[in-house]
Formats: structure tokens, C-alpha cells, sequence
């Protein structure tokens, strides 16, 4: 076990899907694992452990924002040898290009977290990038299944409510969309030589303003969601 996780060494498979919600992990191992075990109940951070096409995967909640999902990540790594991380979730559009339901591939992570600051010193500005080989088998998947699909820069916030972000720069820059976890999620995956990718459905807009509907909401969860379990396969 560990501090935030309370589960048996062997209890989580070497890859491990990333939600914020934990709701949407036990969704996600309830939906599409076969054999879903509950191994984790600490602070509701819901984790399960089952098999996709005969593959073993797990699904572990992290929380909303940095601080929570670098607990997650850094245990999985640290103490239960998870290789390859996968968060799957949420994120406000940002590009005009990027529309509701579309998915977003988050190659690089820019990020307004001190994380960053606090890892490398004043001075040097490392970049939290995907892992190459995750990100291009995602994006291969989602041509062939015709998702709406884009790739490239997304913005990790350390608040959700933020009047103060210039997010009209970071457009104009070429950022796509807004959440919140993926720069600690590349950090950390660095830091600890395993691979990681964030898969992220546009649950909005944050310049047009337009929102998707629960039901919506739930087919773009899925379409995430099987990209990154027939990823996982594909790997
Ligand atoms: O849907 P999840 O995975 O929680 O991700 C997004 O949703 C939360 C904010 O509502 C933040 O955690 C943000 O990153
Ligand atoms: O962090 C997030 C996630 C979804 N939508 C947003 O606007 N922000």
C-alpha cells in the first residue's frame, strides 16, 4: 500500500487510465473492464483493476487539479511500478478549431503551476511533453475511427475559475484547450522514465461559450474512453 492508496502491491496493472472523476473511474472499469475489482476506496479516489480484451488495465481517480494528481501519479510510479499513464478527461476549448465533443491529444502542457519553477529553478523552463509513441498511436486510432480529433499544446491551470489568465494569448499562441492536471502528469512521467499521454474530451467552450448536454457529455466520455483502452491494446 501506499499513503493514498490502500491496495496490495499486485493489485494494479502496468497501465493505468487517469480520470479526474471518480465517478468516471468507476464508470469507465464498470462499463468497459471485464472482471472489475475495487482495490482502492481511500478518500473515494475510486481504483479498479479488470481486463480489456483479455489485457489487464486499471483505472484510478486523481482528484481535480496539480497537487492531487501528482499524489496519484507519483504513487502509481513510485510504489506500485505502473509504466504507462493515461489520463482521461475533461477540458474547456480554447482554439475556434476546437469544438464541444471533439478530442483533444495534449502533446505538450503549458502551465501557469509553480511546479515547474519548483523542479528546475528559477531560469529554465522545461516543457511537459506526451510520450511520442502513446500520442502517435492515439492519433493513428482516432483517423481510423473518424473521431474529430486535434493535437497539440493544452493549458494545465492551477484554478478553474481564473479572471486574472490571459487565455486570449495563449490562443494566439496556439493553445487549444484548458484543464487542469496534464503538466504534473508529463513532469512526474519524466521524472520516473514511464510514458504518459492525457486524452481529453471538449466538455466546452470558454470563448463561445457553448456547453454539451449530459447525454452528449456521456458519448464523448465514451469515444475518449475507447481510444484510450484500443490504445492501450495497440501499444
Ligand atoms: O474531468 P477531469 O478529469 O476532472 O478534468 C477537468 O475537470 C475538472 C474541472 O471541472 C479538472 O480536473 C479538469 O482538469
Ligand atoms: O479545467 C477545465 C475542464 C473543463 N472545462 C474547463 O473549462 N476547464
Amino acid at each position: 500500500m501506499s499513503t493514498h492508496i490502500d491496495a496490495p502491491q499486485d493489485a494494479i496493472a502496468d497501465v493505468v487510465l487517469l480520470p479526474g472523476d471518480p465517478l468516471r473511474a468507476k464508470y469507465i472499469a464498470e462499463t468497459y473492464l471485464d472482471d472489475p475489482v475495487l482495490y482502492n476506496t481511500v478518500r473515494n479516489a475510486f481504483g479498479y483493476t479488470g481486463t480489456y480484451q483479455g489485457r489487464r488495465v486499471s483505472v484510478q481517480a486523481t482528484g481535480m487539479g496539480i497537487p492531487s494528481i501528482s499524489i496519484y501519479a507519483t504513487e502509481l510510479m513510485k510504489d506500485y511500478g505502473v509504466k504507462t499513464l493515461i489520463r482521461v478527461g475533461t477540458t474547456g476549448g480554447l482554439a475556434p478549431q476546437v469544438k464541444v465533443r471533439d478530442i483533444v491529444l495534449a502533446q505538450g502542457a503549458t502551465t501557469d503551476s509553480s511546479i515547474i519553477l519548483n523542479t528546475f529553478g528559477a531560469g529554465l523552463y522545461f516543457a511537459p511533453l506526451a510520450d511520442f509513441g502513446l500520442l502517435e498511436t492515439a492519433a493513428q486510432l482516432a483517423r481510423e475511427d473518424d473521431l474529430r480529433c486535434h493535437v497539440g499544446n493544452v493549458l494545465g491551470e492551477d484554478r478553474f475559475y481564473n479572471d486574472e489568465m490571459d487565455r486570449q494569448k495563449l490562443i494566439d499562441y496556439g493553445v487549444l484547450a484548458t484543464e487542469m492536471e496534464t503538466p504534473a502528469l508529463y513532469l512526474l512521467a519524466a521524472k520516473y522514465h514511464r510514458r504518459a499521454l492525457a486524452i481529453l474530451t471538449v466538455s466546452n467552450h470558454l470563448v463561445t461559450g457553448e456547453e454539451t448536454t449530459a447525454q452528449e457529455r456521456q458519448t464523448s466520455f465514451d469515444d475518449m474512453i475507447r481510444l484510450a483502452l484500443k490504445t492501450v491494446i495497440r501499444l
